[in-house]
């Protein structure tokens, strides 16, 4: 394998307003003296579509569960991930609160065995909203948002896990979109899906980046040059190159990235 410096990076921070930052992220997983992740300083433009790539074990998904605290139990995860001014990496952030303002959509669709009705209004309820009327109004917005209300609005009592895997994983969005939060991370969220699905779930992801923002974990890097303003290249748990997509993708500024890109990697 191709050897290249990892200290060798070109990073830009965008224009505009700053959803979340990070500041030197370092995680390493359990007892582990080898970081996973290391120093990962990148700043993620509000409604805006930003993708992060890289070769498996690149630390991609490392960093993506850490934004959230999804690895708060299995690895020890220093620097500041700064979110409205406070840096929600620090222990006295509660991080349930964490997750109402930034929520997850995994690889594989992964909707309770209830029905679709239940799978929007389970995580509402536990958080205290009772009132029906208020409970069908998010059902409804959340699928409409998730672009499957059409589709599934005369059988909402129907189990969840007899849709389709793209309409399970765009329920997972509507679902998570319901806890109305500002950023969504997306792991890969396509990739057990068929390439029909896979086209609709990028135009609704373009949809949802009018309100929220966006950043999706991807192998696939025409579906990052499709549907991402901002792409973070990962390489050995170290972000070598973030720049806007287009720069990315025509005119690197880093080999490895170049190498990445057009195939040559490795
Ligand atoms: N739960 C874990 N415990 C220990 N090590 C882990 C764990 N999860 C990931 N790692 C290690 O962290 C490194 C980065 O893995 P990570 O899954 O973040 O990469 P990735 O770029 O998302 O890969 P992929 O594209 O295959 O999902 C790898 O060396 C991996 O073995």
């Amino acid at each position: 394998m191709q050897v290249y410096d990892l200290n060798k990076n070109h990073i830009v921070t965008p224009p505009g307003e700053i959803a979340l930052s990070t500041n030197q992220l370092q995680v390493n997983y359990g007892n582990s003296k080898q970081a996973s992740m290391v120093d990962a300083s990148l700043s993620f433009p509000r409604f805006q579509i930003t993708a992060l790539i890289g070769a498996s074990g690149s630390g991609k998904s490392t960093y993506l569960r850490s934004l959230n605290r999804m690895n708060d139990r299995i690895a020890t995860v220093h620097g500041e991930i700064m979110y409205h001014n406070t840096n929600i990496n620090s222990p006295k952030v509660n991080v349930y609160e964490v997750r109402k303002h930034i929520g997850m959509v995994f690889q594989k669709p992964n909707p309770f065995a209830k029905s679709i009705t239940e799978n929007i209004t389970f995580a509402l309820k536990a958080a205290g909203i009772t009132n029906r009327q208020e409970l069908r109004q998010r059902v409804e917005t959340s699928l409409k948002e998730a672009a499957l209300w059409d589709e599934v609005k005369d059988d909402l009592n129907k189990s969840a896990l007899a849709l389709s895997g793209g309409q399970q994983q765009r329920l997972c969005i509507a679902r998570s979109i319901a806890m109305k939060p500002d950023i969504l991370l997306l792991d890969e969220p396509a990739s057990a899906l068929d390439p029909i699905s896979t086209a609709k779930l990028e135009v609704t992801l373009k949809e949802l980046a009018k309100n929220y923002t966006i950043i999706i974990v991807t192998h696939n890097m025409q579906q990052a040059s499709r549907v991402s303003s901002y792409t973070a290249f990962f390489h050995l748990g170290h972000v070598i190159e973030y720049d806007q997509t287009e720069t990315i993708f025509q005119t690197p500024n880093i080999q490895a990235t170049h190498d990445y890109v057009t195939g040559n990697f490795g």
